[in-house]
Protein backbone atom coordinates (compact mmCIF):
# COMPACT_ATOMS: atom_id res chain seq x y z
CA UNK A 1 0.00 0.00 0.00
CA UNK A 2 1.48 3.39 -0.80
CA UNK A 3 2.88 5.55 1.97
CA UNK A 4 4.29 9.27 1.59
CA UNK A 5 7.30 10.26 2.99
CA UNK A 6 7.72 14.04 3.60
CA UNK A 7 10.55 16.02 5.12
CA UNK A 8 8.51 19.30 7.10
CA UNK A 9 10.20 22.65 7.61
CA UNK A 10 10.33 24.02 4.16
CA UNK A 11 8.59 27.44 3.51
CA UNK A 12 6.18 26.50 0.57
CA UNK A 13 6.57 29.54 -2.06
CA UNK A 14 5.43 29.46 -5.38
CA UNK A 15 1.93 29.04 -7.49
CA UNK A 16 -0.58 26.01 -7.24
CA UNK A 17 -3.53 25.29 -9.71
CA UNK A 18 -6.44 24.78 -8.15
CA UNK A 19 -8.21 21.83 -9.77
CA UNK A 20 -11.83 21.03 -10.64
CA UNK A 21 -14.40 20.87 -7.60
CA UNK A 22 -14.85 16.53 -6.37
CA UNK A 23 -17.45 17.44 -5.07
CA UNK A 24 -19.38 19.24 -8.32
CA UNK A 25 -17.75 16.81 -10.61
CA UNK A 26 -19.46 14.06 -8.50
CA UNK A 27 -22.96 15.09 -8.90
CA UNK A 28 -22.30 16.68 -12.28
CA UNK A 29 -21.63 13.47 -13.96
CA UNK A 30 -24.97 11.84 -12.24
CA UNK A 31 -26.59 14.35 -14.00
CA UNK A 32 -25.70 13.82 -17.40
CA UNK A 33 -28.32 10.23 -17.05
CA UNK A 34 -30.66 13.01 -17.64
CA UNK A 35 -30.73 13.35 -21.26
CA UNK A 36 -30.13 11.21 -24.66
CA UNK A 37 -28.13 13.67 -26.31
CA UNK A 38 -24.35 14.06 -25.59
CA UNK A 39 -23.21 16.69 -22.56
CA UNK A 40 -19.13 18.02 -22.58
CA UNK A 41 -17.79 19.09 -19.40
CA UNK A 42 -14.53 20.80 -18.84
CA UNK A 43 -11.98 20.58 -15.86
CA UNK A 44 -13.07 17.29 -14.69
CA UNK A 45 -10.33 16.68 -11.71
CA UNK A 46 -8.48 13.47 -12.03
CA UNK A 47 -9.54 11.80 -8.81
CA UNK A 48 -10.56 8.30 -7.77
CA UNK A 49 -13.66 8.67 -7.06
CA UNK A 50 -14.35 10.39 -10.46
CA UNK A 51 -13.30 7.05 -12.27
CA UNK A 52 -15.70 5.64 -9.26
CA UNK A 53 -18.39 7.69 -10.87
CA UNK A 54 -17.38 7.50 -14.42
CA UNK A 55 -17.37 3.58 -13.84
CA UNK A 56 -20.89 3.62 -12.37
CA UNK A 57 -22.56 5.76 -15.21
CA UNK A 58 -20.79 3.35 -17.59
CA UNK A 59 -22.47 0.53 -16.22
CA UNK A 60 -26.07 1.94 -16.79
CA UNK A 61 -25.33 2.85 -20.74
CA UNK A 62 -23.10 6.21 -20.76
CA UNK A 63 -20.11 6.57 -23.29
CA UNK A 64 -17.36 8.68 -22.33
CA UNK A 65 -14.71 10.03 -24.47
CA UNK A 66 -11.77 11.78 -23.08
CA UNK A 67 -11.32 15.15 -25.75
CA UNK A 68 -8.52 15.97 -27.52
CA UNK A 69 -6.73 19.69 -26.03
CA UNK A 70 -6.75 20.52 -22.49
CA UNK A 71 -6.78 17.60 -20.24
CA UNK A 72 -10.30 17.05 -18.23
CA UNK A 73 -12.69 17.64 -21.18
CA UNK A 74 -14.56 14.26 -21.28
CA UNK A 75 -18.42 13.65 -23.86
CA UNK A 76 -20.27 11.65 -21.85
CA UNK A 77 -23.55 10.53 -23.67
CA UNK A 78 -26.31 8.33 -22.74
CA UNK A 79 -28.47 7.63 -26.04
CA UNK A 80 -30.47 4.86 -23.68
CA UNK A 81 -30.22 3.70 -20.21
CA UNK A 82 -29.07 -0.02 -20.32
CA UNK A 83 -29.94 -0.42 -16.98
CA UNK A 84 -31.31 1.59 -13.97
CA UNK A 85 -28.89 -0.64 -11.23
CA UNK A 86 -26.18 0.69 -9.24
CA UNK A 87 -24.89 -2.46 -7.67
CA UNK A 88 -23.17 -2.45 -4.14
CA UNK A 89 -19.60 -3.06 -5.35
CA UNK A 90 -19.80 0.53 -6.97
CA UNK A 91 -21.72 1.80 -4.38
CA UNK A 92 -19.85 0.95 -1.90
CA UNK A 93 -16.72 2.46 -2.51
CA UNK A 94 -18.21 6.26 -2.82
CA UNK A 95 -21.15 7.33 -0.93
CA UNK A 96 -21.72 9.77 -3.85
CA UNK A 97 -23.05 6.99 -5.76
CA UNK A 98 -25.94 7.89 -4.55
CA UNK A 99 -26.57 10.69 -6.46
CA UNK A 100 -27.72 8.40 -9.65
CA UNK A 101 -30.91 7.50 -7.67
CA UNK A 102 -32.95 10.90 -8.65
CA UNK A 103 -31.98 10.55 -12.23
CA UNK A 104 -32.40 7.19 -12.99
CA UNK A 105 -35.41 7.51 -11.40
CA UNK A 106 -36.57 10.52 -13.09
CA UNK A 107 -35.31 9.05 -16.54
CA UNK A 108 -35.72 5.30 -16.14
CA UNK A 109 -39.21 5.49 -14.04
CA UNK A 110 -37.58 3.33 -12.01
CA UNK A 111 -34.05 2.72 -10.43
CA UNK A 112 -32.96 0.12 -7.84
CA UNK A 113 -29.24 1.37 -6.13
CA UNK A 114 -27.59 -0.02 -3.09
CA UNK A 115 -27.30 1.37 -0.09
CA UNK A 116 -23.86 3.40 0.33
CA UNK A 117 -23.52 2.54 4.35
CA UNK A 118 -21.77 4.51 6.94
CA UNK A 119 -18.21 6.24 6.60
CA UNK A 120 -15.74 6.42 8.75
CA UNK A 121 -16.81 10.23 9.62
CA UNK A 122 -20.55 9.01 10.43
CA UNK A 123 -23.62 6.96 9.85
CA UNK A 124 -24.68 9.34 6.83
CA UNK A 125 -28.26 7.92 6.07
CA UNK A 126 -30.20 8.87 3.45
CA UNK A 127 -33.45 9.31 4.53
CA UNK A 128 -34.09 12.86 3.33
CA UNK A 129 -32.83 11.59 -0.43
CA UNK A 130 -35.89 8.79 0.04
CA UNK A 131 -38.49 11.11 1.78
CA UNK A 132 -37.85 13.62 -0.81
CA UNK A 133 -38.36 11.31 -3.67
CA UNK A 134 -41.74 9.70 -2.20
CA UNK A 135 -43.13 13.10 -1.55
CA UNK A 136 -42.55 13.29 -5.98
CA UNK A 137 -44.74 9.91 -6.32
CA UNK A 138 -41.98 7.74 -6.19
CA UNK A 139 -42.72 4.23 -4.03
CA UNK A 140 -39.63 3.12 -2.28
CA UNK A 141 -38.93 -0.15 -0.63
CA UNK A 142 -35.94 -1.17 0.84
CA UNK A 143 -34.82 -4.98 -0.25
CA UNK A 144 -31.42 -7.22 0.76
CA UNK A 145 -29.36 -3.66 1.17
CA UNK A 146 -31.03 -1.85 -1.93
CA UNK A 147 -32.90 1.00 -2.73
CA UNK A 148 -35.80 -0.20 -5.07
CA UNK A 149 -37.85 2.75 -6.48
CA UNK A 150 -40.68 2.93 -9.03
CA UNK A 151 -42.05 5.81 -10.64
CA UNK A 152 -44.14 4.10 -13.57
CA UNK A 153 -46.45 7.59 -14.14
CA UNK A 154 -43.53 9.62 -13.85
CA UNK A 155 -41.97 12.04 -11.16
CA UNK A 156 -44.29 14.60 -10.38
CA UNK A 157 -43.67 18.66 -8.36
CA UNK A 158 -43.64 18.62 -4.89
CA UNK A 159 -43.63 20.86 -1.71
CA UNK A 160 -40.40 19.55 -0.16
CA UNK A 161 -39.17 21.09 3.27
CA UNK A 162 -35.67 19.26 4.68
CA UNK A 163 -35.81 19.80 8.63
CA UNK A 164 -31.72 19.97 8.22
CA UNK A 165 -29.83 21.24 4.95
CA UNK A 166 -27.99 18.04 2.91
CA UNK A 167 -26.05 18.81 0.19
CA UNK A 168 -26.86 14.97 -1.27
CA UNK A 169 -30.74 14.99 -1.07
CA UNK A 170 -30.86 19.21 -2.05
CA UNK A 171 -29.43 17.45 -5.17
CA UNK A 172 -30.89 14.05 -5.48
CA UNK A 173 -34.17 16.80 -5.50
CA UNK A 174 -32.71 18.94 -8.26
CA UNK A 175 -32.24 16.70 -10.40
CA UNK A 176 -35.41 14.43 -10.36
CA UNK A 177 -37.34 17.71 -10.14
CA UNK A 178 -36.23 18.72 -13.47
CA UNK A 179 -37.69 16.24 -15.34
CA UNK A 180 -40.99 15.69 -13.19
CA UNK A 181 -44.26 17.23 -13.70
CA UNK A 182 -45.25 20.29 -12.57
CA UNK A 183 -43.46 22.52 -10.43
CA UNK A 184 -41.42 21.63 -7.28
CA UNK A 185 -40.22 23.75 -4.21
CA UNK A 186 -37.13 22.90 -1.75
CA UNK A 187 -37.52 24.60 0.98
CA UNK A 188 -34.41 24.26 3.28
CA UNK A 189 -31.91 23.61 0.66
CA UNK A 190 -28.36 23.44 0.82
CA UNK A 191 -27.11 26.55 -0.35
CA UNK A 192 -23.21 25.13 -1.51
CA UNK A 193 -21.65 26.61 -4.54
CA UNK A 194 -21.47 23.01 -6.38
CA UNK A 195 -25.73 23.08 -5.85
CA UNK A 196 -25.33 26.66 -7.46
CA UNK A 197 -23.01 24.38 -10.06
CA UNK A 198 -25.63 21.59 -10.56
CA UNK A 199 -28.09 24.14 -11.59
CA UNK A 200 -25.94 25.60 -14.16
CA UNK A 201 -25.37 22.64 -15.72
CA UNK A 202 -29.10 21.23 -15.66
CA UNK A 203 -29.83 24.62 -16.52
CA UNK A 204 -27.77 24.81 -19.71
CA UNK A 205 -29.30 21.37 -20.35
CA UNK A 206 -32.84 23.42 -20.47
CA UNK A 207 -34.27 22.86 -16.82
CA UNK A 208 -35.72 25.49 -15.06
CA UNK A 209 -34.47 26.20 -12.24
CA UNK A 210 -34.50 29.78 -9.87
CA UNK A 211 -32.99 30.35 -6.43
CA UNK A 212 -30.02 27.83 -6.33
CA UNK A 213 -27.38 29.28 -3.57
CA UNK A 214 -30.42 29.91 -1.41
CA UNK A 215 -32.15 27.64 0.80
CA UNK A 216 -35.67 28.05 -1.75
CA UNK A 217 -35.25 26.29 -4.72
CA UNK A 218 -37.94 26.56 -6.98
CA UNK A 219 -37.97 23.78 -10.33
CA UNK A 220 -40.42 23.69 -13.08
CA UNK A 221 -40.49 20.10 -14.35
CA UNK A 222 -39.78 20.27 -17.91
CA UNK A 223 -40.55 17.12 -20.70
CA UNK A 224 -36.48 16.41 -21.97
CA UNK A 225 -33.58 17.72 -21.37
CA UNK A 226 -30.67 18.28 -23.83
CA UNK A 227 -27.03 17.93 -24.47
CA UNK A 228 -25.26 21.04 -22.94
CA UNK A 229 -21.22 22.01 -22.49
CA UNK A 230 -20.04 22.95 -18.94
CA UNK A 231 -16.57 23.83 -17.35
CA UNK A 232 -16.91 22.45 -13.46
CA UNK A 233 -15.71 24.99 -11.32
CA UNK A 234 -12.75 25.14 -8.76
CA UNK A 235 -12.75 23.15 -5.59
CA UNK A 236 -13.05 25.19 -2.50
CA UNK A 237 -11.85 23.13 -0.39
CA UNK A 238 -8.70 21.79 -1.89
CA UNK A 239 -7.90 26.00 -2.47
CA UNK A 240 -8.48 26.26 1.64
CA UNK A 241 -5.75 23.29 1.60
CA UNK A 242 -3.42 24.58 -0.25
CA UNK A 243 -3.89 28.02 1.27
CA UNK A 244 -3.59 26.51 4.83
CA UNK A 245 -0.16 24.88 3.82
CA UNK A 246 1.39 28.08 2.93
CA UNK A 247 0.65 29.24 6.29
CA UNK A 248 1.49 26.64 8.22
CA UNK A 249 5.07 26.53 6.90
CA UNK A 250 5.86 29.92 7.06
CA UNK A 251 5.61 30.45 3.29
CA UNK A 252 3.65 32.67 0.92
CA UNK A 253 1.35 30.27 -2.38
CA UNK A 254 -1.01 32.05 -4.93
CA UNK A 255 -3.63 29.74 -5.31
CA UNK A 256 -4.91 30.02 -9.17
CA UNK A 257 -7.76 29.32 -10.50
CA UNK A 258 -9.80 29.83 -6.90
CA UNK A 259 -12.02 33.36 -5.95
CA UNK A 260 -11.62 33.62 -1.64
CA UNK A 261 -15.39 34.32 -1.77
CA UNK A 262 -15.71 30.56 -2.58
CA UNK A 263 -14.52 30.05 1.38
CA UNK A 264 -17.41 31.38 2.52
CA UNK A 265 -16.97 31.60 6.34
CA UNK A 266 -13.93 29.97 6.42
CA UNK A 267 -12.42 33.43 4.93
CA UNK A 268 -13.02 35.01 8.00
CA UNK A 269 -11.73 32.67 10.35
CA UNK A 270 -8.74 32.26 9.06
CA UNK A 271 -7.79 35.94 9.02
CA UNK A 272 -8.51 35.92 12.19
CA UNK A 273 -6.13 33.09 12.76
CA UNK A 274 -3.26 35.36 11.71
CA UNK A 275 -3.37 34.09 7.97
CA UNK A 276 -2.55 36.38 5.23
CA UNK A 277 -5.67 36.35 2.22
CA UNK A 278 -5.38 38.99 -0.58
CA UNK A 279 -7.21 38.66 -4.32
CA UNK A 280 -5.01 39.08 -6.79
CA UNK A 281 -5.67 39.03 -10.58
CA UNK A 282 -5.97 35.05 -11.19
CA UNK A 283 -6.53 33.99 -7.63
CA UNK A 284 -5.50 34.34 -4.39
CA UNK A 285 -2.41 34.94 -2.23
CA UNK A 286 -2.31 33.01 1.26
CA UNK A 287 0.73 32.76 3.39
CA UNK A 288 0.94 34.56 7.41
CA UNK A 289 0.06 38.00 8.24
CA UNK A 290 2.98 39.85 10.65
CA UNK A 291 1.68 38.92 13.86
CA UNK A 292 1.92 34.79 13.09
CA UNK A 293 -1.03 32.56 13.83
CA UNK A 294 -3.30 32.87 17.26
CA UNK A 295 -5.56 30.30 18.24
CA UNK A 296 -9.55 31.01 17.33
CA UNK A 297 -12.54 29.24 17.85
CA UNK A 298 -14.22 27.80 15.15
CA UNK A 299 -17.76 26.15 14.78
CA UNK A 300 -18.56 23.80 11.50
CA UNK A 301 -21.34 25.05 9.49
CA UNK A 302 -23.26 24.61 6.17
CA UNK A 303 -22.49 26.90 3.57
CA UNK A 304 -21.54 29.80 4.01
CA UNK A 305 -20.71 28.74 7.75
CA UNK A 306 -17.38 27.16 8.55
CA UNK A 307 -17.04 24.03 5.78
CA UNK A 308 -17.09 20.38 7.70
CA UNK A 309 -14.40 19.47 5.17
CA UNK A 310 -11.64 22.40 6.01
CA UNK A 311 -12.14 20.99 10.04
CA UNK A 312 -8.77 19.31 9.82
CA UNK A 313 -6.61 21.19 7.86
CA UNK A 314 -7.73 24.05 10.38
CA UNK A 315 -6.98 21.61 14.11
CA UNK A 316 -3.77 20.94 12.26
CA UNK A 317 -2.92 25.05 11.71
CA UNK A 318 -4.10 25.33 15.36
CA UNK A 319 -1.78 23.16 16.73
CA UNK A 320 0.89 25.15 15.92
CA UNK A 321 -0.57 28.60 16.82
CA UNK A 322 -0.07 30.84 19.79
CA UNK A 323 -2.95 30.18 22.39
CA UNK A 324 -5.63 27.62 22.40
CA UNK A 325 -8.51 27.45 20.17
CA UNK A 326 -11.54 25.34 20.27
CA UNK A 327 -12.71 23.64 17.52
CA UNK A 328 -16.74 22.48 17.48
CA UNK A 329 -17.82 19.74 14.83
CA UNK A 330 -21.91 20.33 13.91
CA UNK A 331 -21.86 18.08 10.26
CA UNK A 332 -20.53 14.78 11.01
CA UNK A 333 -20.37 12.64 14.39
CA UNK A 334 -17.20 11.09 13.81
CA UNK A 335 -15.02 13.84 12.48
CA UNK A 336 -11.90 13.65 14.65
CA UNK A 337 -9.77 10.84 13.33
CA UNK A 338 -7.31 12.94 13.04
CA UNK A 339 -6.65 14.21 16.23
CA UNK A 340 -4.53 11.18 18.06
CA UNK A 341 -2.68 10.98 14.79
CA UNK A 342 -1.77 14.65 15.21
CA UNK A 343 -1.02 13.91 18.73
CA UNK A 344 1.72 11.66 17.61
CA UNK A 345 3.28 14.07 16.25
CA UNK A 346 3.04 16.41 19.39
CA UNK A 347 0.25 18.73 18.83
CA UNK A 348 -1.89 19.04 22.69
CA UNK A 349 -5.61 18.38 21.78
CA UNK A 350 -8.31 17.02 23.99
CA UNK A 351 -11.74 16.22 22.86
CA UNK A 352 -14.94 16.82 24.89
CA UNK A 353 -17.81 15.54 22.96
CA UNK A 354 -18.11 17.10 19.59
CA UNK A 355 -15.55 19.73 20.59
CA UNK A 356 -11.52 19.75 20.97
CA UNK A 357 -9.32 21.89 22.57
CA UNK A 358 -6.18 22.64 20.64
CA UNK A 359 -3.33 24.17 22.82
CA UNK A 360 -0.90 25.48 20.26
CA UNK A 361 2.82 23.77 20.51
CA UNK A 362 6.14 25.79 19.38
CA UNK A 363 6.57 23.17 16.63
CA UNK A 364 5.28 19.44 15.94
CA UNK A 365 7.69 16.53 15.43
CA UNK A 366 7.96 13.91 12.66
CA UNK A 367 6.44 10.75 13.16
CA UNK A 368 4.96 7.49 11.30
CA UNK A 369 0.85 8.08 10.97
CA UNK A 370 -1.82 6.68 9.37
CA UNK A 371 -4.36 8.05 7.32
CA UNK A 372 -8.31 7.38 8.38
CA UNK A 373 -10.42 9.65 5.95
CA UNK A 374 -9.99 12.25 3.44
CA UNK A 375 -9.58 15.34 5.19
CA UNK A 376 -7.89 13.19 8.04
CA UNK A 377 -5.30 12.70 5.68
CA UNK A 378 -4.05 16.10 4.46
CA UNK A 379 -4.74 16.90 7.27
CA UNK A 380 -1.70 14.75 8.36
CA UNK A 381 0.05 16.19 4.92
CA UNK A 382 -0.31 19.92 6.64
CA UNK A 383 1.30 18.51 10.38
CA UNK A 384 4.43 16.77 8.48
CA UNK A 385 5.08 19.95 5.89
CA UNK A 386 5.54 21.91 9.19
CA UNK A 387 7.16 19.72 11.65
CA UNK A 388 10.56 18.68 12.46
CA UNK A 389 11.67 15.93 10.96
CA UNK A 390 10.70 13.30 8.71
CA UNK A 391 6.80 11.88 8.97
CA UNK A 392 5.82 9.14 6.94
CA UNK A 393 1.79 9.00 6.51
CA UNK A 394 0.13 5.36 5.79
CA UNK A 395 -2.97 4.44 3.62
CA UNK A 396 -2.58 7.55 1.93
CA UNK A 397 -5.03 6.28 -0.98
CA UNK A 398 -7.54 8.50 0.99
CA UNK A 399 -6.13 11.37 -0.64
CA UNK A 400 -6.33 10.43 -4.32
CA UNK A 401 -9.96 10.34 -3.43
CA UNK A 402 -10.14 13.43 -3.31
CA UNK A 403 -6.67 16.03 -4.14
CA UNK A 404 -5.44 15.71 -7.91
CA UNK A 405 -2.10 15.76 -8.40
CA UNK A 406 -1.23 16.70 -4.62
CA UNK A 407 2.55 15.30 -4.38
CA UNK A 408 3.57 17.32 -7.67
CA UNK A 409 1.38 20.09 -6.71
CA UNK A 410 3.31 20.72 -3.11
CA UNK A 411 6.93 19.63 -4.88
CA UNK A 412 6.37 22.26 -7.16
CA UNK A 413 6.04 25.10 -4.46
CA UNK A 414 9.19 23.31 -2.26
CA UNK A 415 8.12 20.29 -0.52
CA UNK A 416 10.48 17.34 -0.19
CA UNK A 417 7.52 14.51 -0.56
CA UNK A 418 8.03 11.72 -2.14
CA UNK A 419 5.24 8.74 -3.13
CA UNK A 420 6.58 5.33 -1.69
CA UNK A 421 5.26 1.79 -2.97
C1 LIG B 1 -19.84 14.42 -2.58
C2 LIG B 1 -20.13 15.56 -1.66
O1 LIG B 1 -20.62 16.60 -2.09
N1 LIG B 1 -19.80 15.39 -0.40
C3 LIG B 1 -20.00 16.49 0.54
C4 LIG B 1 -21.45 16.50 0.98
O2 LIG B 1 -21.75 15.21 1.55
P1 LIG B 1 -23.26 14.79 1.79
O3 LIG B 1 -24.10 15.28 0.67
O4 LIG B 1 -23.25 13.33 2.09
O5 LIG B 1 -23.58 15.60 3.11
P2 LIG B 1 -24.98 16.14 3.61
O6 LIG B 1 -25.03 17.61 3.42
O7 LIG B 1 -26.08 15.33 3.01
O8 LIG B 1 -24.90 15.81 5.17
C5 LIG B 1 -25.10 16.78 6.18
C6 LIG B 1 -25.64 16.09 7.42
O9 LIG B 1 -26.96 15.63 7.16
C7 LIG B 1 -27.09 14.27 7.51
N2 LIG B 1 -28.05 13.64 6.58
C8 LIG B 1 -27.86 13.76 5.23
C9 LIG B 1 -28.72 13.18 4.34
C10 LIG B 1 -29.80 12.46 4.84
O10 LIG B 1 -30.62 11.90 4.09
N3 LIG B 1 -29.97 12.37 6.19
C11 LIG B 1 -29.13 12.94 7.07
O11 LIG B 1 -29.30 12.83 8.30
C12 LIG B 1 -25.67 13.72 7.34
O12 LIG B 1 -25.49 12.51 8.07
C13 LIG B 1 -24.85 14.87 7.88
O13 LIG B 1 -24.84 14.82 9.28
O14 LIG B 1 -21.64 17.54 1.94
C14 LIG B 1 -20.87 17.36 3.14
C15 LIG B 1 -21.25 18.49 4.09
O15 LIG B 1 -20.86 19.71 3.58
C16 LIG B 1 -19.39 17.37 2.79
O16 LIG B 1 -18.64 17.07 3.95
C17 LIG B 1 -19.07 16.32 1.74
O17 LIG B 1 -17.75 16.49 1.27
C1 LIG C 1 -16.65 13.78 3.13
C2 LIG C 1 -16.17 14.04 1.92
O1 LIG C 1 -16.57 13.47 0.76
P1 LIG C 1 -17.72 12.37 0.48
O2 LIG C 1 -19.05 13.01 0.79
O3 LIG C 1 -17.56 12.12 -0.99
O4 LIG C 1 -17.42 11.18 1.35
C3 LIG C 1 -15.11 15.07 1.69
O5 LIG C 1 -14.93 15.46 0.52
O6 LIG C 1 -14.43 15.46 2.65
Amino acid sequence: MDRLLIKGGVPLEGTVNISGAKNAALPLLAAVLLTDEPVELANLPELADVQSMLRLVQRVGTSATHLAGEPGRVRLSTPELLSTEAPYDLVRKMRASVLVLGPLLARGGEARVSLPGGCAIGPRPIDLHLAALERMGAEIDLVEGYVQARAPGGLKGAQIEFQQPSVGATENTLMAASLARGTTRILGAAREPEIVDLARLLGAMGARIEGAGSSCITVEGVERLTGARHSILPDRIEAGTYAMAAAITGGRITIRGARLEMLGGAREKLVEAGMLLEECEDGFIAGVAEGGLAGVDVMTNPYPGFATDLQAQFMTLMCVARGASMISETIFENRFMHVPELMRMGARITVHGHSALVRGVEALKGAPVMATDLRASVSLVLAALAARGETEINRIYHLDRGYEHLEQKLAAVGARIERMP
